[in-house]
């Protein structure tokens, strides 16, 4: 496929509620587009990190450069999405900012040939079920009314967000309102193995996970805390790759990993990962970074391969935007339906694009 140009669209996009996790607090979604012109077709992506390196190391400004100038130079003129990981392994790390260079390939590739990105992956199902992530609140009673409100929209799974003095009690007084629902936690590396026992007063109540405890390159401490803990570890920063999560297997330092394909370096190695995976008998489940419909879309798809047993946080675009660049994903009695179009499955609209655009750069011409 040839590539005639390349363009960085910047987007700002208010959320409908401030989301605190152990890292930081969002109130904006402001990342960027990859639009991708070929011969045959165009294609998008979205990055998926934001401003700030506090989840990742990657962040906005450095993917911007990395791409001008490292890693688009690398796969023009001609390409195909398959080689795309291999024309940029030169280039040390950024996988999230490789992942948007690829997906919008991918994209460009599949619609010229009419291919749904299901199709290519190999999704099984038209729709799948959805959790929701729920942030770290001022109060219990806040984060019980908001817990309240998304079991009333009909999200199949909650995830709480957890840190040092905000684990224990939160889940106790989600477990004694609402019983028995289907319950994880998420720590984004916020504790050390010399919390293992403040994280075993998490076993008592049954959570289906306990996300990404300890440090992303902790590996052998999730192994250690494993012994020490019954509720399953989940990684999620600790997996950038199909190697990590054969690597954590072997060690038992995870009994379950949440897919991003964003911090893989794309959907080509997302599926890798969920293929060892399932050939070691690991449930899997697609996580989110607050993605605009065109990260969510191919996201959804994701989701629909058959080693994705567990709700992901694919939740419904108006979980965080009162309006997206996208059209909708809505949540109906649990479930959200997969883009069904090739490619990706979704294209901004124009009009709202404009609107939430902060600039543009052409990045190849
Ligand atoms: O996309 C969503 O609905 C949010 C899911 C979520 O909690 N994402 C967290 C995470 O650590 O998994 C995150 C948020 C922002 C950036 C990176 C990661």
């Amino acid at each position: 496929m040839k590539i005639e140009r390349v363009e960085l669209v910047n987007v700002a996009i208010p959320l409908v509620q401030s989301f605190r996790t152990s890292f930081g607090t969002m109130t904006t979604k402001d990342t960027f587009l990859l639009r991708v012109v070929t011969d045959t077709a165009e294609g998008w992506s979205e990055f998926a990190a934001d401003p700030q390196p506090l989840y990742c190391s990657e962040f906005v400004a450095a993917a911007e450069l990395v791409l001008a100038d490292h890693l688009v130079p690398r796969v023009v003129p001609e390409v195909t999405a398959a080689e795309v990981a291999a024309r940029t392994e030169a280039v040390k790390g950024h996988k999230l900012a490789k992942a948007a260079l690829e997906t919008a390939i991918l994209d460009a590739e599949l619609r010229s040939y009419g291919m749904p990105i299901g199709t290519y992956l190999g999704a099984t199902a038209e729709r799948v079920p959805s959790g929701i992530s729920v942030g770290i609140k001022n109060s219990i009673p806040q984060l019980l009314d908001d817990v309240e409100e998304h079991l009333a929209d009909g999200y199949v799974r909650i995830k709480l967000k957890i840190e040092p003095g905000w684990d224990v009690e939160p889940v106790r007084a989600v477990r004694e309102r609402f019983g028995d629902i289907p319950l994880q936690v998420d720590a984004n590396t916020a504790y050390t193995l010399a919390d293992a026992d403040q994280l075993r007063k998490l076993d008592e109540f049954d959570l289906l996970l306990i996300e990404q405890p300890l440090d992303e390159d902790d590996m052998r401490g999730h192994a250690l805390l494993a012994q020490r803990i019954r509720t399953p570890i989940c990684l999620d920063e600790s997996i950038t790759s199909a190697k990590d999560a054969a690597t954590a297997i072997a060690m038992d330092a995870c009994r379950v990993i949440n897919i991003k394909p964003a911090r893989v370096g794309g959907y080509l190695e997302a599926r890798r990962i969920h293929d060892v995976a399932v050939a070691h008998g690991i449930p899997v489940w697609c996580g989110g970074m607050l993605e605009t419909g065109i990260g969510r879309g191919p996201n959804l798809v994701l989701a629909a391969l058959p080693g994705f047993v567990l709700p992901g946080d694919t939740s419904a675009s108006r979980r965080w935007f009162a309006e997206d660049i996208t059209e909708p994903f809505e949540l109906e009695d649990g479930f959200i339906a997969l883009p069904t179009g090739p490619g990706i499955g979704v294209e901004p609209i124009p009009e709202t694009l404009r609107r939430f655009t902060t600039s543009t750069k052409v990045l190849y011409a």
